[in-house]
């Protein structure tokens, strides 16, 4: 059953002036304020290393806001508003006494509380073990953590194992932001609230699917984080899986957390090993060189500042995944992420059989497939291309495709599309788990990118350069090409 309404919370908020919490978790806050979503007498404790008092953090937020938050939905005296409810707390999370400060700060130990763990993954131990030991959460404290949970599935389940010795599974709200985009909740909707989608949504009916997610930046100054991760751990262990299983898992019986997750982890399940002997056929990595980015020229991957030259991380993955069950035996999907590629775009593309019967112009049977079209980012819609007859008295039968199109913004003159994080912050502050990721998926999904990344290390191959500014590899588009297919471009 959903819940519409959140009561009032205590946030702590760890790692408080790191990159995600400025950039992303304060201005998600922020809008919540705005749009009247935070229960009156709702309090964050933003807790840091750094020696600063609150008015100095004070400060320093709303200068971040400025910056992160669109100028014209920055409105001062709401964000004076949002930071009458912020304290700062002066923490090393490895200091156990340090913690009865924030035990002293939970005036009203009835509230609902919320730990936000915006850290690295190492600290969620030492951080739950503290909090527990000093008594600050109890069966009702909701705990947020973000991805990546571990380096690899061993890693994974001691932290899995750390949080769950003080929380239950039911308190533990894993992040994987893509479940917080507005249209990737909208595959939900699309695929089972839509009779026509939902019977046509299998082997009989579909040839391949395509998934890309590309980003125009580069590692934005991440290169300590990034060159231990490479874009198999970084995207597509987390966020590109979540998107396959929301494509290829089977009708939940309800909206609920558990019965959504269940399909999910069954199609991590299924999910076909990739063997050694098909990593050249099914899988491409690739690092990106020096070339340009929005016109402006950019320096490769081994040039980012911090690099290390010998470095072999990849930052492009393209991979050929099937799924070994009834419904989508012998459908690929093909799927791609990187970085400084040419555009930020995040897309679907299913690709429908063409009819049974052909009767049209064979020059044109190429046309003859429908493609739904599912756009993540920028632009967030749909468009289903469709068959119809030419115009024209001199047309005869001939065929085109053309768009039957819905972008949210347009059809449903939406003002705004909130971010992730906005979506994420209020399902955690009403206790809704559907849009955050169990333990068994996270431990699935390691499961399958583990042995893609151990036999890239036995097989000793170096990464495939690409330009910035390209579509990563050639080998990428080898790859689908040798299927007699191609990665979609809108015409
Ligand atoms: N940034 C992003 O866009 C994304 C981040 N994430 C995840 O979010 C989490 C946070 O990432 P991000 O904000 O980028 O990381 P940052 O390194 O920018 O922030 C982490 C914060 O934790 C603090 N911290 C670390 N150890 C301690 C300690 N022992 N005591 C007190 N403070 C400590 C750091 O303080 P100090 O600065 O003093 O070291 C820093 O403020 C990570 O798990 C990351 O993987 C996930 C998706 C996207
Ligand atoms: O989790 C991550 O996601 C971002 C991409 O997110 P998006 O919402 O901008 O599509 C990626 O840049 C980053 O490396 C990764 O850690």
């Amino acid at each position: 059953m959903v819940n519409r309404t959140a009561t009032r919370c205590d946030l702590m908020l760890f790692g408080a002036l790191g990159d995600l919490a400025q950039r992303k978790l304060f201005p998600a806050l922020y809008q919540l304020e705005r749009a009247g979503l935070l229960a009156p007498g709702s309090r964050i404790l933003a807790i840091a290393r750094t020696e600063a008092g609150t008015d100095k953090v004070k400060e320093q937020l709303l200068e971040k806001l400025r910056k992160h938050v669109k100028s014209e939905e920055f409105d001062p005296d709401i964000a004076q508003a949002f930071l009458q409810r912020v304290e700062y707390q002066r923490l090393d999370f490895n200091d156990p006494e340090g913690y009865q400060a924030l035990r002293d700060w939970r005036d009203e130990p009835d509230n609902q509380l919320i730990v936000y763990m915006a850290t690295p993954p190492s600290m969620y131990g030492v951080i739950a073990r503290n909090l527990e030991a000093t008594r600050c959460c109890n069966e009702r404290t909701r705990v947020v953590v973000e991805k990546p949970i571990g380096h690899d599935l061993e890693t994974s389940r001691v932290i899995n194992d750390e949080l769950g010795q003080v929380y239950n599974e039911n308190q533990i709200f894993r992040i994987d932001h893509y479940l917080g985009k507005e249209t990737v909740q909208n595959l939900i909707a699309l695929r089972f609230a839509n009779n026509l989608f939902a019977s046509q949504w299998d082997q009989n009916h579909i040839s391949h699917v395509e998934i890309t997610v590309a980003e125009s930046v580069g590692i934005e100054g991440r290169w300590g984080y990034f060159d231990k991760a490479g874009q198999i751990r970084d995207m597509i262990q987390n966020h590109l899986l979540q998107l396959l299983c929301l494509i290829a898992m089977d009708p939940p019986a309800d909206l609920s957390a558990d019965s959504i997750r269940d399909e999910k982890v069954k199609v991590l399940k299924a999910l076909k090993q990739i063997t050694p002997e098909l990593m050249g056929s099914h899988v491409v990595r690739g690092q990106y060189t020096a070339g340009t980015s929005g016109g402006q020229p950019v320096p490769g991957y081994l040039e980012e500042e911090g690099a290390n030259k010998g470095s072999e991380t990849e930052t492009f993955v393209a991979l050929k995944a099937e799924i070994d069950n009834w419904r989508w035996s012998g459908v690929p999907f093909y799927i791609r992420t990187g970085k400084r590629l040419p555009e930020k775009l995040s897309q679907i593309i299913i690709h429908f059989k063409p009819a049974p019967h052909y009767i049209f112009d064979p020059d044109q049977k190429h046309l003859a497939n429908n493609k739904l079209i599912i756009r993540l980012q920028p632009d967030e819609g749909m468009s289903l291309k469709i068959l119809t007859k030419d115009q024209g008295l001199d047309k005869g039968m001939r065929l085109r495709q053309g768009p039957l199109e819905l972008t949210f913004s347009e059809t449903f003159e939406t003002d705004r599309i909130p971010d992730a994080y906005e979506r994420l912050l209020w399902e955690v502050m009403k206790g809704n788990q559907y849009l955050f990721v169990r333990r068994d998926e996270v431990e699935y999904a390691w499961r399958w990118v583990d042995q893609v990344i151990a036999n890239w290390h036995d097989s000793g191959e170096p990464p495939k350069r690409y330009a910035a500014g390209t579509w990563g590899p050639v080998a990428s588009i080898a790859m689908i090409t040798r299927d007699g297919r191609s990665w979609y471009e809108d015409a």
